[in-house]
């Protein structure tokens, strides 16, 4: 006999407890199905594990900028003990979320769920049934098909390290391969990055993504463009990386190539949820092709930005459609995307596309200004959007506190502020927020 809820999530990422939380507290039966960590990639191996192990490689690298401006001496980073100390914070976070989801009153089901029809999830040789039923299954990363591939590592290996190797090859120059590639190189590692094309990063503003890669090149990355691997072979303590005609003697391999929804051996096509290679199709709802059956976060076919907050935007976003809150079309916010390099690269908005446009750009160095003077943020630009009613429209940051001076510019740019309304917002001074409030 099924036990039955009035919603059933599969995966607990994102994407699933901050929706699932508010929807059990406010009397839902909700059940949340969960075959490995609870919270999912980015408190386990992603965003959570990653900044933890980056705040000791920002600092070193905000110190480097320091040298003869008040400090003297550069740190050494310990890997081990970084390491240690990533595991500290992130530890405590899957009983942290379960405990937060339990006491809300959602059941935490352990294992795999697979779809045995339109309302009912299966997971061992039990079955539970559902009024709605929300696909939020994530995304694993993708892996070369070339001979070889097995030798190569993924994120999570990276994540994993406790000590790291004396040279590294970086496969793929997106978001894990960029950061974790400028990790491994302050942190000591002699680093190679390989790009399939001639673009980093490429949702991003190229302009500042150039002027970023140049600045790891200063830092010592050997970069190489429209490098395409087609095979890694093992030489006993070492790895080669072969092109058509180059080849790259290297102590261990990220791939770093992207990642791909979850979509197989749910049952999708025995209830016929439609999905292609980008993700879960869904209407303007977040509802697939099967009536009462959603998806959030990763797993989706979206054009917003697969990242945790566009995730944790839908799981509220359908908690407020279960509970008739609303019955509108979802409409996504302006969702604000950062690198975590050092310096930072962050953006948000309407960007120049080269395209003829009413918008007035602004591109600002960021020496000119006497705050970033102060902390020696010294190595980038930041670029302001304006309409013709001098509204900020979109941000792009270089910087080495690109994620706040982004952050602080989202209400300018969500609510469509006037000059006169942005005058009535008072920010602390002297700060960063108030340096670029007053930038815009
Ligand atoms: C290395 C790395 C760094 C990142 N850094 C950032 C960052 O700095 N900022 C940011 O915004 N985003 C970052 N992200 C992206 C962020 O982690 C994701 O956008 C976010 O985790 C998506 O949440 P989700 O709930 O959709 O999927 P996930 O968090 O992946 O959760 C899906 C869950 O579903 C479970 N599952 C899958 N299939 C089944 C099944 N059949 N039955 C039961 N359970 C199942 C999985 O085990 C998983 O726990 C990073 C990602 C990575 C890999
Ligand atoms: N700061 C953050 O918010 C953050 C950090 C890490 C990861 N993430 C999330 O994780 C996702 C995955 O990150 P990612 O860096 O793996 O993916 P990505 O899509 O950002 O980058 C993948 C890179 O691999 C290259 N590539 C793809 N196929 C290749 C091939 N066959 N050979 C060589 N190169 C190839 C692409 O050209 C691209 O440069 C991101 O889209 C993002 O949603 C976010």
């Amino acid at each position: 006999m099924s036990e039955k809820f009035d919603v059933v999530y599969l995966g607990s990422g994102h994407g699933t407890f901050d929706g699932a939380i508010p929807l059990a507290a406010r009397g839902k039966k909700v059940a949340v199905i969960e075959a490995d960590l609870i919270g999912g990639t980015c408190p386990n191996r992603g965003c959570n594990a990653k900044i933890t192990l980056d705040q000791p490689v920002a600092l070193k690298n905000q110190v480097a900028n320091f040298q003869g401006y008040g400090l003297r001496g550069e740190p050494t980073i310990d890997w081990q003990a970084n390491f240690e100390h990533e595991r500290d914070v992130i530890a405590g976070l899957p009983d942290m979320i379960a405990g937060l989801m339990t006491s809300a009153g959602v059941t935490l089901i352990d294992g795999r769920g697979t779809f045995v029809d339109d309302h009912t999830i299966q997971v061992a040789d039990k079955t539970y049934t559902a009024d709605k039923i929300v696909i939020a299954t994530g995304q694993h990363p993708h892996r070369l098909d070339i001979p070889g591939t097995e030798l190569a590592h993924d994120s999570n290996d990276f994540l994993n390290l406790t000590t790291l190797p004396h040279h590294i090859t970086v496969i793929g120059a997106g978001y894990i391969g960029l950061e974790f590639a400028n990790m491994a190189l302050t942190a000591g590692s002699q680093v190679t990055l390989l790009m399939r094309g001639d673009q980093a990063l490429r949702q991003f503003h190229q302009p500042f993504v150039e002027r970023l890669l140049a600045i790891l090149v200063e830092q010592g990355l050997v970069l190489k463009r429209e490098w395409v691997p087609t095979a890694i072979k093992s030489t006993g303590d070492r790895f080669e990386v072969f092109s058509a005609d180059d080849k790259i003697t290297t102590d261990w391999i990220l791939d770093a190539t992207g990642r791909q929804p979850n979509t197989a051996n749910l049952g999708l096509e025995k209830i016929g949820v439609d999905y292609t290679a980008a993700g879960i199709t869904v209407d303007d709802h977040l509802q697939t092709s099967v009536a009462g059956i959603y998806a959030s976060g990763d797993v989706l076919a979206k054009d917003q930005p697969k990242l945790t907050p566009t995730a944790i935007f839908e799981s509220q976003y359908l908690t407020h459609l279960f509970m008739g809150d609303t019955n509108a079309p979802i409409k996504y916010p302006a969702i604000p995307s950062v690198v975590f390099t050092s310096p930072r690269l962050a953006q948000v908005g309407t960007l120049p596309t080269g395209d003829a446009h009413d918008a007035k750009v602004t591109v600002s160095d960021l020496k000119d200004d006497w705050f970033r003077q102060t902390t020696r943020d010294v190595t980038g630009h930041n670029l302001l959007v304006t309409d013709d009613q001098q509204r900020l429209i979109g941000a792009a940051e270089l910087g080495e506190q690109a994620e706040n001076t982004i952050n602080t510019l989202l209400p300018a740019i969500q609510y469509q502020l006037t000059p006169a309304q942005r005058e009535q917002l008072v920010t602390l001074f002297p700060s960063i927020g108030a340096a670029v409030w007053s930038a815009i």
